[in-house]
């Protein structure tokens, strides 16, 4: 396992290890040893997510409300994704400031975003597939997102064009109007 370090400290990209032989590949997607011994608490997930999108979906920016906001364990196994975290904690020296990674069935990265994050997608690829681990059960009255194109956050998205994206998140609050973690 490689672990990177990104410009928000607390967000990490983790390199899984890869054994391939004639037949394919083998690789631990997770390992809650290694993980917690890298992040250095416990961490408990407790629901896999699976989502799949055409190029130029963009979900998010989304994020849940204490006492359901979520840490993720994001991978992309078919495809490309351009995946952003924004920092929401009042108190973080990075609050406001967002991480861009590409994650893709080819390089088999993977994203840990800790709670008090807003997250969103980008798909790059003709298709995509994303699987992620929360740390907290989905709660839809907690959930809560920005805009996409917020020009306070100026997430610097990879493709041009019109992308597609859900009613919802076309109708996502401005940074200036949204709540954040204390
Ligand atoms: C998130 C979620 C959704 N759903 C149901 C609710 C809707 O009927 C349907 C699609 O939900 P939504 O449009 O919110 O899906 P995304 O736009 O992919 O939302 C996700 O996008 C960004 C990238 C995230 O990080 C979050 O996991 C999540 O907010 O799945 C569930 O049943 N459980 C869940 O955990």
């Amino acid at each position: 396992m490689n672990v990177i370090q990104t410009t928000i400290p607390d967000v990490l990209i983790f390199e899984p290890k890869v054994f391939g032989d004639e037949r394919g590949f083998f690789l631990e997607s997770y390992n809650q040893k290694t993980f917690e011994k890298v992040v250095g608490r416990k961490v408990e997930f407790v629901q896999d997510n699976h989502s799949k999108s055409s190029k130029g979906v963009l979900r998010g920016l989304h994020y849940q409300l204490p006492p359901y906001s979520q840490g993720k364990l994001v991978q992309c196994v078919v495809g490309e994704i351009f995946d952003v975290a924004v920092d929401l904690r009042q108190t973080s020296p990075s609050f406001g400031r967002w991480v861009g990674v590409n994650l893709s069935a080819q390089n088999k990265r993977q994203i840990w975003i800790p709670e008090g994050f807003a997250h969103g997608f980008l798909v790059v690829s003709d298709v995509a597939e994303c699987f992620y681990k929360t740390t907290n059960y989905y709660a839809p009255e907690f959930e809560r997102g920005i805009r996409w194109d917020d020009p306070t956050l100026g997430i610097d998205w990879p493709l041009s064009g019109q992308f597609n994206l859900s009613e919802k998140d076309k109708a996502q609050p401005l940074w200036n109007n949204i709540h954040f973690f204390e």
